[in-house]
């Protein structure tokens, strides 16, 4: 696994046009953390169709929406963060921006480096990361084609670096089963939540209790799995006194079929729809 290269300086010496294109969720939240760790609003365009108030008030503040390819500067780094499905449509629109000293950091599951190089050109970095960005809590995974410099790959992880952890990765046929667990994996974490509520509602609880309840559990878990050092399956058996409640409990959970077949079925689909995305 390679080593990151940004510094805290990166973002702030940054001296061409960071051009983010599809600025919803997860490119939103990007931006508002590139913002946030100190890139200049004038080093920033968007090319977003639906702007939101929130994305519109930034160009008080000297981020460019919507420029044509003159106005919108020498273009260092593309951020595409637009649906995959619209990849090969806006990619089109989307390559007379780039030029031979571009750097292209996707965000799309399943679109490969190769179809990013056919569709939009320049040097590729295709990453992946999750909702928690817009937190600053996100964890990204890139991985960089070879024509990336050195100084492109610091930029890439500085932008990425913004909304939380990077790991880079040499294998990009990895990137399909990191967008099942990472990617994808806050979703899964947001419905054990929903799920405990529920079972806890079947239980006998008002609603109001066994949803805060759930919502506070699940939220006070990942914040200690977040700071200890200790591993999961450690803290797991923290809570489990021998012979008690948790133990009742887990003996379902673990239990065959339990929630490991559950997770190795899910994580397999969503690799799978990862792969066909790819086409
Ligand atoms: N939502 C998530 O948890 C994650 C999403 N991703 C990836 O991020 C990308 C964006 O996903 P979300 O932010 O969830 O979707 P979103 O729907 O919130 O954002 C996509 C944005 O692209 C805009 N757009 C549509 N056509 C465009 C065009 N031709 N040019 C520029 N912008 C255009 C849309 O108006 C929208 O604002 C997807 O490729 C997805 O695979 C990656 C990791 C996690
Ligand atoms: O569901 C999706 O396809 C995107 C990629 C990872 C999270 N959301």
């Amino acid at each position: 696994m390679a080593t990151a290269m940004a510094n805290d300086s990166t973002l702030k010496n940054i001296t061409g046009t960071i051009l983010l294109a599809g600025a919803g969720k997860m490119g939103g939240a990007m931006l508002t953390g590139w913002l946030a760790q100190g890139l200049d609003p004038r080093r920033v365009a968007v090319i977003e169709p639906h702007l939101s108030p929130e994305i519109s008030a930034l160009a008080a503040k000297g981020v460019a929406l919507n420029p044509d390819v003159t106005s919108a500067g020498t273009v260092e780094t593309l951020v595409v963060a637009v649906k995959p499905q619209l990849f090969r449509e806006a990619g089109a629109k989307l390559k007379p921006y780039v030029s031979a000293g571009t750097s292209v950091v996707s965000i799309m599951a399943g679109t490969t480096i190769t179809s990013l190089q056919e569709v939009c050109g320049g040097a590729v970095v295709r990453a992946m990361p999750n909702t928690p960005a817009a937190i600053g809590r996100g964890i990204t995974v890139a991985v960089a084609a070879s024509n990336v410099s050195d100084k492109q790959r610091a930029v890439a992880d500085a932008l990425l670096r913004a909304t939380g952890s990077v790991e880079w990765v040499d294998d990009e046929s990895l990137m399909d089963a990191v967008t099942a667990v990472s990617g994808s994996g806050p979703a899964y974490v947001f419905l054990l939540a929903e799920e405990l509520a529920r079972a806890g509602i079947e239980a006998g609880l008002p609603e109001v209790l066994a949803t805060r309840l759930a919502r506070e559990t699940v939220a006070g878990a990942g914040e200690l799995l977040h700071r200890s050092e200790l591993a999961s399956s450690t803290l797991r058996q923290n809570v489990t006194s021998p012979g008690g409640t948790t133990a009742a409990a887990l003996a379902v959970l673990m239990g065959d079929p339990g929630l490991r077949d559950l997770m190795i079925r899910a994580i397999a689909a969503a690799t799978k729809r990862s792969k066909e995305l790819a086409k």
